[in-house]
Formats: C-alpha cells, sequence, structure tokens
C-alpha cells in the first residue's frame, strides 16, 4: 500500500488529571482516507483526547499534529478544515434546528454567508432532518440532537469528522442511517475518526482501529490486517470424531459439530473428507473477528468494551 498523508499524528500525548493520568503516552496514526475507529470502554480517555486533538484541552505532555499543523497553535487554520461532534453537542432549546446551524456557521471561521442557507438545507436532509426543521430543539429527542449535531460537523464539507460516540442514544434504525451517511462521506473522500464504545460499531465501519485501554493504546493497525486469514480452515460436520480421525492431528479445537483445523486451502480439507466418506456442511477460512483480537491484545479492556448483545458496561 502506497503512503497515503498523515491526517492525525500524536507522540507521547499525555494528559494528567490530578493522580489520574486520563490519557497516556499515546501515538495515533491517522491516514487520509481512513475510517479510524477509536475503540475503548466508558472511561478509557477517548473524549480526553479527542479534546486534545481539536485543542479543547491542552495535553500534559506530548504532540498533537492535525492536517500538518500543530495543535493547539494550528487551530485558526485547521478547524475550518475539521467537523467535530463531542458529547452532548450544546444547542439553543428555544430555536429550530435550522436556527441553530445557522448561528454555528456565523459564529465560526470560513462559513460564507451567501451560501449559508443552501448548506443548511442540505446538511439537514442529510442526516434526516429535513421534516423537522423548524421545531424548537428542546422538543428534539436525544437522537435528533445527536443528528443535528452532526449536521454542525458537516456545514462546512470538512476534509476531516471528528465524531465522539456519534451513534449515542440513536435507535438501530438510527444508528444504520449515520453509518450509511459516514460511509457514504468515506467514499466521496472525507476522513473520519469515529470514537465508540462499541466493538460492532467500529467493526461495521473501519478501515484502521485504534484501541484505548484505561489511556494506553494497547492496539494500532488496519482492520484488513487484523482479521486477515489464520491459515485455518473452519470446518462443519455431523461426525467431529471421524473428522478428526482423517485429519490426523491438524484440529486446533473442537466445539460441537465446529472444527478449526491447520490447513490454509478449504478445499483441500473438503476432499480429504470426502474421499474418507465423512460428510461436510460447512466450510470456511478462518479469520479472528475484532472481538478475538482485542482479547489477544488487553483482556482487561475487551472485558470493558460493550460487544453486541451486551448491556453498556458502566
Ligand atoms: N475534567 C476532568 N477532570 C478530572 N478528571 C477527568 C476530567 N475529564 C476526564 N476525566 C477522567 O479521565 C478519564 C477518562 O475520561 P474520558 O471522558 O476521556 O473517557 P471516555 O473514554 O471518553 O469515556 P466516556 O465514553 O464515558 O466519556 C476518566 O477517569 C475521567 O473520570
Amino acid at each position: 500500500m502506497t503512503e497515503r498523508d498523515a491526517v492525525i499524528t500524536t507522540r507521547g500525548l499525555v494528559k494528567r488529571y490530578g493522580r489520574t493520568r486520563a490519557v497516556d503516552g499515546i501515538d495515533l496514526d491517522v491516514r487520509s482516507g481512513d475510517v479510524y475507529g477509536f475503540l475503548g470502554a466508558n472511561g478509557s480517555g477517548k473524549t480526553t483526547t479527542v479534546r486534545m486533538l481539536l485543542g479543547l484541552v491542552l495535553p500534559t505532555q506530548g504532540e498533537v499534529e492535525v492536517l500538518g499543523r500543530r495543535m493547539p497553535r494550528g487551530g485558526r487554520e485547521v478547524l475550518p478544515r475539521v467537523g467535530a461532534l463531542i458529547e452532548g453537542p450544546a444547542f439553543a432549546g428555544h430555536l429550530s434546528g435550522r436556527e441553530n446551524l445557522s448561528l454555528l456557521d456565523a459564529s465560526g471561521p470560513g462559513g460564507t454567508r451567501r451560501t449559508r442557507r443552501r448548506r443548511i438545507g442540505d446538511v439537514l436532509e442529510q442526516v434526516g432532518l429535513g421534516g423537522v426543521d423548524r421545531r424548537p430543539v428542546r422538543a428534539y429527542s436525544l437522537g435528533m440532537r445527536q443528528r443535528l449535531g452532526l449536521a454542525g460537523a458537516l456545514l462546512r464539507r470538512p476534509e476531516l469528522l471528528v465524531l465522539d460516540e456519534p451513534t449515542n442514544g440513536l435507535d438501530p434504525q438510527g444508528i444504520a442511517e449515520i453509518r450509511d451517511l459516514l460511509l457514504e462521506l468515506h467514499r466521496v473522500g472525507t476522513t473520519v475518526f469515529l470514537s465508540s464504545h462499541l466493538l460492532a460499531e467500529i467493526e461495521q465501519m473501519a478501515t484502521r482501529v485504534g484501541v484505548l485501554d484505561r489511556g494506553r493504546l494497547v492496539l494500532q493497525e488496519e482492520l484488513a490486517v487484523l482479521t486477515a486469514p489464520t491459515g485455518a480452515t473452519v470446518v462443519t460436520t455431523p461426525d467431529p470424531a471421524a473428522a478428526r480421525a482423517v485429519l490426523d492431528g491438524r484440529v486446533l479445537t473442537e466445539d460441537g459439530h465446529r472444527l478449526l483445523v491447520t490447513a490454509a486451502d478449504p478445499a483441500e480439507v473438503n476432499a480429504r473428507l470426502v474421499a474418507a466418506g465423512v460428510p461436510v456442511t460447512g466450510l470456511a477460512v478462518h479469520r479472528p473477528t475484532l472481538e478475538e483480537v482485542v482479547l489477544a491484545a488487553a483482556s482487561t479492556s475487551a472485558d470493558r468494551v460493550e460487544r453486541p448483545g451486551q448491556g453498556a458496561p458502566r
């Protein structure tokens, strides 16, 4: 793969609050075209990191570079090119979504007045709030506020989106819509930095993953590399004992009718079993799931990030 431009780089980034090391020496490497999934349990330091990236919190130690500029010094130049959504975006409750976006655009740098109306209309449509844009924000659900926050992040058509738990408060349909929207923005060239405590969300969206565990980055790698074939084949058979006899010593694990076999080529395993008269009902190249990878990297963090079908580990 060719080296893509660095979009976010941190070196030895630390944030201490009294005796708490909220962020403990992390080296982030986010490149142009990534959907970077920043995975960590609640309290692992994601929000503190995001705030430092945007120059909202000063690091205790270490360096941050965003779009080639040191932060927070380069903020005036960099921030107009970045769309950000951080926990619980603040809006004026008595104003409509459209009015809030208008205020937001007028107060920040780079929001040309001439194009404001059109840009606001576009982003409200994009996040699915086109029909309710005149309702006061105090009548919005949490999910609608989250969408409005995302609309605010998109107003300047940013090169980089930095989103802290963007699907918080959304129902499954809302989550799927935001996922599709982010993937579409990524497709047209936006780099996305996405923090989440949801393994499934990161696995579905990210091209590159960073795992934060109690302030430390315990894993950072392309998702495709993390979940690359392991060189084993998963065989499903109604007669595991017979399969085990035929495959003589190559069975790594057996789980009911499912065997994990040392063999990179499922066809070869199939041919041997079928030749010996052992029925085969399923064959697949084995790949680890993100959950397994996270577990191997740091058991403590995997215990604490939320897996599919679990409640939030607070
Ligand atoms: N302003 C602050 N003062 C003191 N401690 C703080 C402050 N902000 C964060 N912390 C502490 O730093 C640690 C990391 O918090 P942070 O909010 O960054 O985690 P997080 O991964 O974003 O979690 P969540 O998803 O719950 O927000 C926590 O122990 C938190 O209590």
